[in-house]
């Protein structure tokens, strides 16, 4: 399990973490979140060993993961980091730079497994391509199945699929997340993306002022979003009489004490993202028609529809 306990650091002077603590299984899928700037990567280069914390602890079974002033080399055998800026060799090819790190003296083994992770990445096709005419989101993809070469027991992974076009995207997270839980490899996946949380990760934090606000299920965070912050991670959301209303719960009804007149309509495929105005609030709801701009409807709050 991976423990870790009142972690606090700071780059300069003024901390980026204060008093972290959270814990993961083996074999969990633990989703980061959080805005832009609130430690995120830094968590992860900090469970790397790639900076020495200003006080706490980070254990991975019995081990202890400690920065450059306890090792002469960053990281450890037992855990792989996938960047934002994935570090490949550009001159070599896609399986010689996942099979970079196998053991030379096992060539069948060597085949094999980085078939495998082509396979797991979908690249099988560009095996033989060199990485220097490969585009960013390929490039991601190599970099993952590298990673993964010599099956580490724990993956922190940044941003994972942030270069994937959308094509690609559901079927490599699946693809992806799938082959972590069926080897029991722990994932630590930081995000912006609720795509890459939901119907994968077993639990999320929601980083806020340094600190972690919320660890939970991402259904117990969906269902009951303690906060703006987290409930806009989900998606569209309005604030109703101090309540956090989402826009798919609230329904066009003939006649109720909110009325609202209609700014914009936006389509969304299924249905339309309706903005509208709500005694001088912004609010938004989904419907599944388009509604004419200035058009007033009235709307019934479904806290049951989730
Ligand atoms: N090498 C560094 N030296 C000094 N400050 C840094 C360094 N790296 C990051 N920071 C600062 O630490 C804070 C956290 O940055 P971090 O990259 O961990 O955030 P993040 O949540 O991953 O952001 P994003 O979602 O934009 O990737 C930011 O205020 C950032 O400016």
């Amino acid at each position: 399990m991976l423990k870790v306990e009142n972690l606090t650091f700071s780059y300069i002077k003024t901390d980026v973490l204060k008093d972290v603590s959270f814990k993961a299984d083996i074999g969990e899928n633990l989703a980061i979140i959080g805005e832009s700037g609130s430690g995120k990567s830094t968590l992860l280069k900090l469970l790397y060993g790639e900076f020495d914390l200003n006080a706490g602890s980070i254990f991975w079974k019995e081990t202890e993961v400690q920065g450059p002033k306890f090792n002469l080399v960053v990281g450890y055998d037992f855990i792989k980091y996938v960047a934002q800026e994935f570090d490949l060799m550009p001159f070599i090819t896609v399986e010689e730079n996942i099979g970079k790190f196998l053991s030379r003296f096992y060539p069948e083994e060597k085949h094999r497994r980085t078939q495998e992770l082509l396979e797991v990445v979908e690249l099988t096709d560009f095996a033989k391509t060199k990485v220097k005419t490969l585009s960013g989101g390929q490039k991601q993809r190599v970099a993952l199945a590298r990673a993964l070469a010599k099956q580490p027991e724990i993956i922190l992974l940044d941003e994972p699929f942030s270069h994937i076009d959308n094509f690609k995207k559901q079927s490599l997270r699946r693809s992806v997340f799938k082959y972590l839980k069926n080897k029991k490899i722990t994932c630590i996946v930081a995000t912006h993306d609720k795509e890459d949380v939901l119907g994968f990760a077993d639990n999320m934090i929601v980083l806020n002022n340094h600190k972690i606000l919320v660890n939970d299920s991402p259904e117990n965070l969906f269902k009951n979003p303690k906060t703006p912050l987290i409930a806009s991670f989900f998606g569209e959301f309005n604030e109703i009489e101090g309540s956090i209303i989402y826009a798919h719960q609230l329904k066009v009804v003939e006649k109720s004490k909110l009325k609202v007149k209609v700014i914009q309509s936006y389509f969304r495929g299924n249905y339309y993202l309706i903005e509208a105005d709500l005694s001088g609030n912004k609010v938004f709801f989904e419907h599944h028609l388009k509604v004419e701009n200035g058009a007033s409807v009235f709307l019934s709050v479904e806290t049951n529809k989730l």
